[in-house]
C-alpha cells in the first residue's frame, strides 16, 4: 500500500485540487488517497469530546503597548487558544461553526460518493498525524506524499511547523532522512505566488493600486492573469465527485483506527458521529458562555430547545436568521451553485445566468439581501471554493460581454475585489518575517521547518500593525497605542462594549453590529463604517473590533480581517488618508429609505422617517423603545447631514417628505452603488 495524504485545512474542496491532480497522474506511484481533516484545540474548545486535555485558558494579554506608545513584541507569544487575546472572545460563533461543519461533512460526502472517504479527527494535529503515518507505514506501507495548502499566517505556519517537528522526531523519520515531509500546494489565491511578476515575500507593494497594476500587467484575461483551474471534479446531476481526466478517485486505505495509539489528552477520530452530534459537542462551550452582545437569537433558541429535550437530543443545527444576507450552506455544492447563479455558465454554447455579476459594481455597496454582492467570501475563507474557479468564470463572462463596456466594467470589478483578497494574503506573507535579510526572505516559500524566520508575533496582530515594519511610514502618522481608550468590557457603559452590543445610539452603526451578531454577516460598507467609528470616533484599540469580527463573521479570514482592520484604523501599510467615515452621511447615501436600520433596530421602525438615522434630534426618549436617547459621541461634521439643515445635504423638507433628486445615492434601485467613501484611496 502506498498512500498519498492530503491534509485539508482551509481548502475544503475537491475541485481545483493540486493534490488530487498530482495523485492521479500516470507517473504517481500511490495506490491509495487519504484526505484528512482535524479539529484543532487551538481554534475550538474540544472539551466535550473524550480524551482531550481541557482547553488551555486564554493567555493574559502581555502585549500592551510600551510607555512610549510603541508596541511590545513578546517572544514567541502566539494566538494558540480558543479565546482571543485582547477581548477574550470566543474565536468562533455558532453560525461559523455551522458553516465549517457543513463544509467539512459535505466534503467527506463528496469523497464517499466518489468511492473514497475522508478521515476526520480532533486534537493537536502534531500528535495525530505522526501516529497516523506510523500506522500507515506498518507492514511495509509507504507514504507517496503528504501535502497541504500553503498558508501565510503565523498560526497556520506554526501548526505546519509543529507537524513537521513531530514527523522529524519520529523514529526512522529523522530530518535529513528520506522520511515523510510535509509539502505544499499554492492554491490559496487567485494569482499564485509563482505567477506574480515579483517575489511576494519581498516585493509586495505597500499600496494596493501598485500591486493591482503590476498584476494586471499580466493581461486581464483568460490564459493571461487568469489561469484555468485544475479539473479534479465533475458535477453529475448536481452531485460533486472526484474525477481527474479519466481517472476515478484512488481508494481510501484500509486503516485500523483502533490500532492508532494516541497519547492521553491527544484527541481521537470521528468515525460514526453525525454532523449534528459533532455540532452539539462543539457548540456547547460557546452557548454555556455567551459573549457580550450574546449569540444570534436563532442559534441560541435551537440549542435551548435541545437542552430542554424538545429536539432530537442529538443537537440541532440552527436555522439561519430570516433576514440573513447569506442564506447559504457551507457546502461546495452551495458555493458552485452560487457561482452559476451570480456569474453564470456556458451551457451548450449559451451563457446561462450571470445577471447579478453584470450589475456588481453598481450594487456592491448595498446592505440588504443576498443579491447586492457575490457573497463568495464565506466559502473562500474555508477554501470550499477556489478563487481560480471564480476568476476563470468571471474571465469567461468578461470575454463574452467584452463589447459592452459598462457590463464589462461591472463584471471586472469582481476581479478587482478578489485582488484585494490576494493583496492582503501577500502583505501578510511579506510582513510576517522577523528577519528582513534577503537570505531568510527567500526561504519563506520553502518548508516551514526551516527555522525561525517568521516573526514570532506577526505584526498583523500588533497594535501598530504593518506600519511598524515600514521604514517610509511618516513618523507623525504613526499611531500612538498609548493614547487609545483601553476597553473595560465588564463595564456596560464602556464605549467598546456599547459598540460591540450595537448600543452606541448611532442607528447606522448599531444596525450593522446587530446584523453581525444575529446573522454572522455584515456588508463591506457596514464593515468600513463600524471600523471607522470604533477607531476614529471612539478612539478604541482596533484589535477589539478585529477580534469581535473574528468571533462572529462567517467569512472570517485572518489576512482579510486583520488587514482590513489595520487599513481602516490607519495602522496598515497605506497611511495616506484618514479613512474616517461620517455615519450620518453614509446612512443618508446608502440607507436612503431607512430600510436597513428599520430591519435591525425595530425600536426605531415607527419613528418619523427623518429621525430614524438621528433619533436624538426628536428629543423624546419615550418614543425610542429603550434605544439610547443620545449618541455616544456627536461630531460637528455630522450636523450638516442632519434633517432640515440649510446646507442642502438634508433630503427631507419640514413636512418630513423626501426632497426629490437631492443627494440621491447612485445606483439602480437594487442597492446604492458608486463606491463612495470619504477616503481618497482606491475604494475597497
Ligand atoms: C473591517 C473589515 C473586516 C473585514 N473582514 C473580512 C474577513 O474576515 N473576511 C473576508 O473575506 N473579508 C473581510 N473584509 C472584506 C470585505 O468586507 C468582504 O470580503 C466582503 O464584504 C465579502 O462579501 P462578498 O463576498 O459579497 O464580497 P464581494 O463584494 O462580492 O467581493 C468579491 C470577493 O472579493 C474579496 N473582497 C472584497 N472586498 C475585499 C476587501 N476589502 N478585502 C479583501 N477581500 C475583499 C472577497 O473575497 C469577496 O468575496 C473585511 C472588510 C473590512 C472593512
Amino acid at each position: 500500500m502506498n498512500t498519498f495524504i492530503h491534509y485539508h485545512t482551509l481548502d475544503l474542496r475537491i475541485h481545483d485540487s493540486p493534490s488530487l491532480h498530482k495523485a492521479h497522474q500516470p507517473n504517481n506511484r500511490s495506490t491509495h488517497f487519504l484526505p484528512l481533516y482535524i479539529f484543532d484545540p487551538r481554534q475550538l474548545d474540544l472539551s466535550q469530546f473524550p480524551n482531550t486535555s481541557s482547553s488551555r485558558p486564554a493567555q493574559a494579554s502581555t502585549d500592551a503597548p510600551n510607555q512610549d506608545g510603541s508596541a511590545k513584541f513578546e517572544p514567541r507569544q502566539t494566538r494558540c487558544s480558543p479565546k482571543s487575546r485582547v477581548g477574550k472572545f470566543h474565536r468562533t460563533s455558532p453560525y461559523r461553526l455551522k458553516f465549517l461543519l457543513e463544509a467539512v461533512y459535505s466534503l467527506r460526502e463528496s469523497y464517499r460518493r466518489s468511492g473514497g472517504d475522508m478521515l476526520i479527527a480532533y486534537g493537536p494535529p502534531e500528535k495525530i498525524i505522526p501516529q497516523l503515518i506510523a500506522e500507515l507505514q506498518k507492514n511495509g506501507g509507504e507514504i507517496e506524499g503528504f501535502f497541504a495548502q500553503r498558508e501565510y499566517t503565523v498560526e497556520e505556519i506554526s501548526n505546519y511547523r509543529r507537524i513537521s517537528d513531530g514527523l522529524a522526531s519520529q523514529k526512522g523519520n529523522a530530518k535529513g532522512d528520506k522520511g515523510v515531509k510535509l509539502e505544499f500546494n499554492d492554491s490559496k489565491t487567485l494569482i499564485p505566488p509563482g505567477q506574480l511578476p515579483f517575489d511576494p515575500s519581498r516585493d509586495t507593494p505597500d499600496v494596493y493600486t501598485e500591486f493591482r497594476k503590476k498584476v494586471e500587467g499580466l493581461g486581464i484575461g483568460l490564459d493571461e492573469m487568469l489561469k484555468r483551474p485544475l479539473q479534479t471534479s465533475e458535477n453529475v446531476d448536481g452531485e460533486i465527485r472526484v474525477k481527474v481526466g479519466n481517472e476515478k478517485l484512488k481508494p481510501f486505505p484500509d486503516v485500523k483506527f483502533d490500532h492508532i495509539k494516541l497519547g492521553e489528552g491527544d484527541g481521537g477520530f470521528l468515525i460514526s458521529e453525525t454532523v449534528e452530534e459533532v455540532y452539539a459537542k462543539l457548540v456547547r462551550p460557546l452557548l454555556d458562555n455567551p459573549p457580550i452582545g450574546g449569540w444570534s437569537s436563532a442559534a441560541a433558541s435551537a440549542s435551548h430547545q435541545e437542552s430542554n429535550g424538545n429536539a432530537n437530543g442529538k443537537g440541532e443545527i440552527p436555522e439561519l436568521h430570516s433576514a440573513s444576507a447569506i442564506p447559504f450552506e457551507g457546502s461546495v455544492k452551495a458555493a458552485l451553485d452560487r457561482i452559476d447563479d451570480y456569474i453564470g455558465q456556458l451551457q451548450r454554447g449559451q451563457w446561462q445566468g450571470g445577471n447579478k455579476a453584470k450589475h456588481y459594481k453598481e450594487t456592491r455597496n448595498g446592505l440588504l439581501g443576498e443579491g447586492f454582492s457575490t457573497k463568495f467570501s464565506s466559502w473562500l475563507s474555508l477554501g470550499s471554493v477556489s478563487p481560480k474557479e471564480i476568476g476563470w468564470r468571471v474571465g469567461q463572462l468578461m470575454e463574452k460581454e467584452g463589447r459592452d463596456k459598462e457590463v464589462w466594467k461591472n463584471v471586472y470589478w469582481i476581479l478587482f475585489e478578489l485582488l484585494w483578497r490576494d493583496y492582503f494574503q501577500y502583505t501578510v506573507l511579506k510582513t510576517s518575517l522577523s528577519d528582513q535579510t534577503p537570505k531568510s526572505r527567500s526561504k519563506t516559500t520553502s518548508s516551514p521547518d526551516d527555522g525561525d524566520e517568521y516573526h514570532p508575533n506577526s505584526s498583523l496582530f500588533n497594535p501598530d500593525g504593518f506600519s511598524s515594519q515600514i521604514s517610509t511610514y511618516p513618523k507623525d502618522l504613526r499611531p500612538k497605542p498609548s493614547e487609545w481608550h483601553s476597553a473595560n468590557l465588564q463595564d456596560e457603559n464602556d464605549p467598546a462594549r456599547r459598540w460591540c452590543e450595537g448600543r452606541t445610539g448611532v442607528p447606522f452603526i448599531d444596525a450593522n453590529m446587530r446584523e453581525l451578531i444575529q446573522t454572522g454577516w455584515m456588508s463591506n460598507r457596514g464593515r468600513q463604517n463600524v471600523a471607522s467609528f470604533l477607531t476614529k470616533d471612539l478612539y478604541c484599540d482596533w484589535r477589539i473590533g478585529a477580534e469581535f469580527f473574528e468571533m462572529h463573521l462567517v467569512d472570517y479570514d485572518t489576512c482579510s480581517n486583520w488587514g482590513n482592520w489595520q487599513y481602516q484604523a490607519g495602522v496598515g501599510n497605506d497611511p495616506r488618508s484618514s479613512r474616517q467615515f461620517n455615519p450620518i452621511k453614509q446612512a443618508r447615501d446608502y440607507d436612503e429609505n431607512n430600510e436597513f436600520v428599520r430591519t435591525w433596530i425595530p425600536e426605531l421602525k415607527d419613528l418619523p422617517k427623518e429621525y430614524i438615522q438621528t433619533p436624538w434630534l426628536l428629543n423624546d426618549p419615550s418614543k425610542l423603545g429603550g434605544y439610547p436617547s443620545k449618541p455616544i459621541v456627536e461630531l460637528p461634521s455630522w450636523k450638516k447631514h442632519y434633517p432640515n439643515q440649510p446646507s442642502g445635504r438634508n433630503r427631507y423638507g419640514k413636512d418630513g417628505k423626501q426632497n426629490k433628486n437631492k443627494n440621491k445615492a447612485k445606483g439602480n434601485g437594487k442597492g446604492p452603488g458608486g463606491g463612495k467613501s470619504n477616503s481618497k484611496q482606491e475604494n475597497q
